[in-house]
């Protein structure tokens, strides 16, 4: 297993904090499922969040993308701390995608990018409705742009596919598409790899790498451990809510306590560090 990637060169030219959480902790009732955890991520820096089931991984990124309110501590995105409102999260320039896939499967691929574009254009109601000059210009900009996008994330050739008819890979694809269609500095992708198969995995991996060397910062909550340490730049190990270790993919996986957090939690986990030793995926949708 390789424990840094091949573009190590531009990681190492991270950029400024776009996204600091500073002692964030979120309770439910008695539980105290993310417990005083600071994080940073940098511009152009891949940022891993792994751990075993029910460490908090989803929770946290659900205090980092503004879904929930942290109990205490704070979260401040490039240097404001944002209200809980997905649309406001979105203008400020953060964007994700979600576990399970949420795609309009009846609309096509482009159409499902249109939507992410939406979101940055100006075009009042009434001007849509009598569709003037301004809302033709406008159409054909988010058309295009969203052409783009598709042939960036390698579905070009699926404009006008139904999202729903679309292999489970190229579905995940369109998701980030759609994503960075709302010019976002900093993209949160949830198991990203998910169900996909070892080819998809690794077109996944390199769509990341293409992704981040446009500027952007990017966090990733994933299974697979070798997609991961392959992958990023720095990883965080949750375990029950707090930071086991944080550091380079290298000294986390070296990290003994990593390995017996997995196997501590049972036989499902215990096989998670094996799954990245030989190489197949890790496709648990949790
Ligand atoms: N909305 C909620 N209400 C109450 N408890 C919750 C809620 N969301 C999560 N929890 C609890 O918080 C803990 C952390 O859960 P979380 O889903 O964040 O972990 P995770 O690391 O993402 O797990 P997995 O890898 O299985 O998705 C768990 O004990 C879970 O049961």
């Amino acid at each position: 297993m390789t424990a840094t990637s091949a573009y190590d060169q531009s990681a190492g030219a991270a950029g400024e904090v776009i996204l600091q959480a500073e002692d964030v902790t979120m309770r439910f009732g008695g539980l105290t499922a993310v417990d005083s955890v600071n994080f940073t991520v940098r511009r152009g820096e891949i940022m891993g969040l792994i751990g075993p089931n029910g460490a908090g991984k989803t929770t946290f990124f659900n205090c980092l993308t503004g879904l929930y309110l942290p109990t205490s501590g704070r979260v401040v995105f490039d240097g404001a701390v944002l209200p809980p409102k997905p649309r406001k999260v979105v203008m400020a320039g953060m964007a994700r995608t979600f576990q399970n896939i949420r795609l309009f499967g009846n609309m096509t691929a482009l159409e499902n990018v249109m939507v992410g574009r939406y979101c940055r254009t100006t075009t009042g109601p009434f001007t849509s409705i009598i569709r003037g000059p301004k809302f033709r210009r406008d159409e054909k900009a988010v058309r295009e742009r969203s052409q783009e996008l598709l042939d960036f994330v390698g579905l070009g050739h699926t404009t006008d596919h139904l999202a729903r008819n679309l292999p489970y890979g190229d579905q995940r694809r369109l998701e980030i598409a759609r994503a960075l269609a709302t010019d976002p500095k900093l993209i949160l992708l949830d198991e990203p790899t998910a169900g996909m198969n070892p080819q998809e995995t690794r077109q996944a991996e390199e769509l990341v790498f293409r992704i981040r060397d446009t500027g952007l910062a990017v966090v990733v909550i994933e299974h697979d451990m070798r997609f991961i340490f392959n992958l990023c730049d720095r990883v965080l190990c949750l375990v029950q809510g707090r930071t086991l270790i944080e550091g380079t993919p290298a000294e986390v996986q070296s990290d003994p306590r990593v390995i017996e957090a997995y196997i501590g939690t049972g036989p499902e986990d215990a096989t998670e560090p094996d799954r990245a030793a030989d190489g197949s995926e890790g496709s648990r949708d949790a």
